[in-house]
């Protein structure tokens, strides 16, 4: 039965503590309702307390409310579910994104109660695997793709200091700090004084009221008047605030508009809500911000050109002063003084400093060398006329020697700089804020989109490489194949050698023989049960709406799928018993498809083929069940019944050069192959040699 679900109450695993973290998380109850119906497990994980499987769960838990139906109703035994995510997770090596890896565990298999939903998936998954067909070997889209990260609001702004908004109303004070406090300065100034001394320590000063609007500041204060503060928008006060979210996220939504853009220009349709032109106009504002919110070189060539005074302001002063040292000690090494009469006596009689008379022969020469330095400074800065006039001041008018740059007219020099590109960026910072603040759903909305687009792509590409095809839905029972490829094997050893089979009414059954229950007997390592891992497989994936790994592929749905495989050893009474009941279940009349890997070692083998005979009769009288049974013990089971029961076999021929067993993997049907365990005794006895090759010979001899 499915269920509305309007609310995080609706939900039964989520309590008050965890509806409260999901709406901090989310910021709202409908965004926290939104990511658990659209399976944004990604998402869901990174809220306190949840973790990666709590989160799985709680979406399967919702979504199976909605569907109506679980994973489990699928996948009736554990090896079943084991199969299930082991596909999984080879579909997941295909994402692109932790998004997408986690979001494909939203796919299950589903029964044929609900086939609505597994027709509606296979007419996604088809055009997945078109998309997949086109894009899985375009470079750009692959670089791009691992850039996209769901985009992230947790973070705080760090406070701007060198900004300040200063009003004399009181009222106006309590609201800008209630407002903007907490990103910016606010002061209350009561006289201009006070103003003055509080617009000194920024760059950019907001006067909020109109009170000082008359008033003649002196050159250094030029203030903003924004007079009414409510009807400010943020970006004209605290531009970095949209900024910062964007610039936070600034590569997954950059990559994420060229992966529109590319999807666009290769005819898919994307995200058409949002025209080119938009998308274009975003992408140009984007690229004036860099991932700290500030802007970047090569937008504005005043800031580049102040950044560029900034950065090598101390290196060109500390070398202009150097050169203009070594003119200095040259000038002096080259100088003669002589003191004429006068002049001796004046200093004789202390009338004069010797200094002075040093001084005066050498000022003129010491002022060109100053002024040389300081238009060196100037040139190699390519400063402005006012940033000139801070560079004279850092050399004294007096002579001194060694010469030195004045440290504290340095720093006034660095601060101007500081504050001019700091009030060129805010222009446009405001500029950018206010493009941005508008754009945050289109941006929030495109990277989700781009992100559910790698969530198909990971599937596509899945299908694609291993050249999956859509397989047939008949009436069946049945299910039947041709060049069936277990991808288990293929991930494990690169190669698998392709399988023919069919069970039931296909058009691959042996001569329309539409036998529903089989037995399947074989050489030992013939490859039984990679073959029933290969139909769990397929089956699994075509009930997921998935295409299957084979060249042609049938099947019917089924209620749920049954899945055995080998016990270890033989069973003690008490888990002969548990084991019994498990298999008790298949005896209900649902349709069902019942793999069963060597029931026999549960007890002794005459009992077992007893008790196998029995399960298969069950099988066999219900018209909507499939089994294939893999046994030892065809013969023996044969005996034991009187239901009409295919075996089919799967033969080894015997050894190649290098003692590998000649198998043909594809099963004969109606046909008992043995289990030839001599050959796996005759390779070992060719294998190996002296005492232990004796052992072997021996027990071959049993076998002639
Ligand atoms: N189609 C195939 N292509 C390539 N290798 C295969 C194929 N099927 C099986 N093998 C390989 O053969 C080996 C034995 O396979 P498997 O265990 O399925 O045989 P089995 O018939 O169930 O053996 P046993 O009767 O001893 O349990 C495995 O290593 C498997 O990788």
């Amino acid at each position: 039965m499915s269920v509305d679900i309007r609310s995080l109450r609706d939900i039964p695993r989520i309590g008050d503590k965890m509806a409260k973290r999901l709406i901090e998380h989310f910021g709202s109850e409908s965004l926290a309702l939104e990511a658990i119906v659209g399976g944004d497990i990604a998402s869901i994980s990174q809220v306190e307390g949840m973790g990666q499987r709590y989160a799985i769960t709680l979406v399967h838990d919702v979504r199976s409310r909605k569907e109506g139906v679980t994973a489990c109703d699928f996948l009736k035994t554990r090896e079943a579910m084991d199969v299930y995510e082991k596909v999984l997770d080879l579909v997941k090596g295909f994402a692109h994104t932790s998004y997408a890896r986690d979001k494909l565990n939203i796919y299950i298999p589903y029964p044929s109660s609900r086939s609505d939903i597994i027709m509606e998936l296979r007419s996604s998954v088809s055009s997945c695997m078109d998309t997949a067909r086109l894009l899985k070997d375009d470079e750009e889209i692959l670089a791009l793709l691992p850039k996209v990260k769901q985009l992230s609001f947790k973070f705080t702004i760090p406070k701007v200091r060198d900004r300040v908004i200063v009003t004399a109303d009181q009222k106006v004070f309590e609201y800008a700090r209630e407002r903007f406090g907490s990103m910016l300065d606010v002061h209350l100034a009561r006289s201009l004084s006070e103003f003055i001394d509080t617009a000194r320590g920024y760059s950019h000063v907001i006067a909020a009221d109109d009170a000082y609007l008359s008033f003649d500041f002196p050159e250094d204060v030029r203030p903003e008047f924004i007079t009414d503060l409510k009807g400010a928008e943020n970006w004209q006060i605290i531009p970095e605030k949209d900024i910062s979210t964007f610039a936070r996220n600034l590569e997954s939504i950059t990559c994420s508009i060229r992966v529109v853009q590319l999807l666009r220009s290769k005819g898919i349709g994307f995200y058409a809500g949002v025209p080119d032109k938009d998308l274009g106009k975003l992408a140009s504002v984007l690229s004036v911000i860099d991932e700290n919110g500030n802007i970047t070189a090569g937008t504005d060539k005043e800031v580049d050109r102040l950044r560029y005074v900034m950065a090598g302001l101390d290196q060109s002063v500390s070398i202009a002063v150097r050169n203009a040292n070594a003119k200095l000690d040259e000038c002096l090494v080259n100088s003669e003084f002589t003191l004429r009469g006068q002049e001796m006596l004046k200093v004789m009689k202390g009338s004069v400093e010797l200094k002075d008379l040093v001084g005066k022969k050498l000022r003129a020469s010491y002022h060109t060398v100053v002024r040389e330095c300081a238009g060196e400074v100037c040139s190699t800065l390519s400063l402005e006329k006012k940033e000139a006039l801070f560079v004279d001041s850092l050399f004294p008018e007096e002579i001194t020697h060694p010469l030195e740059a004045d440290r504290e007219q340095l720093n006034v020099l660095r601060q101007h700089i500081e504050k001019k590109i700091l009030k060129r960026q805010l222009e446009h910072k405001r500029e950018v804020s206010r493009v941005l603040a508008s754009s945050l759903d289109t941006v929030r909305g495109m990277v989700r989109e781009v992100l559910d687009f790698d969530v198909g792509f990971a599937i596509g590409c899945f299908a694609s490489s291993h050249n999956l095809v859509m397989p047939e839905i008949v009436e069946g029972p049945g299910f039947g194949f041709e060049k069936g490829r277990n991808m288990f094997i293929l991930s494990r050893h690169g190669k698998v050698v392709p399988i023919d089979y069919s069970v039931g009414g296909t058009r691959f059954s042996p001569q329309g023989d539409p036998k529903r229950v089989v037995l399947l007997s074989g050489v030992n390592s013939g490859g039984k049960t990679s073959m029933l891992e290969l139909l769990a497989q397929s089956v699994i994936l075509a009930h997921m709406g998935f295409p299957v790994p084979a060249s042609a592929f049938e099947l019917s749905f089924t209620d749920g799928m049954y899945y055995f495989a080998k016990s270890k050893g033989t069973l003690d009474a008490g888990a002969f018993e548990t084991t019994l009941t498990e298999f008790a279940v298949v005896a209900d009349d649902t349709s069902k498809l019942v793999l069963v890997d060597e029931l026999e070692s549960i007890t002794e083998p005459g009992a077992s083929a007893k008790i196998i005979a029995g399960i298969l009769e069950v099988l066999t009288e219900n018209r909507r069940s499939m089994a294939v049974f893999v046994s030892h013990l065809s013969e023996l089971i044969l005996e034991n019944t009187k239901s009409s029961i295919r075996v089919d076999g799967i033969e080894a021929s015997g050894l190649d050069a290098d003692l590998n067993l000649i198998v043909d993997r594809s099963p004969r049907y109606d046909y008992i192959a043995k289990s030839t365990p001599e050959l796996i005794v005759e390779r070992l006895s060719k294998k190996t040699s002296g005492k232990e090759q004796e052992f072997y010979a021996r027990l071959r001899e049993k076998f002639r």
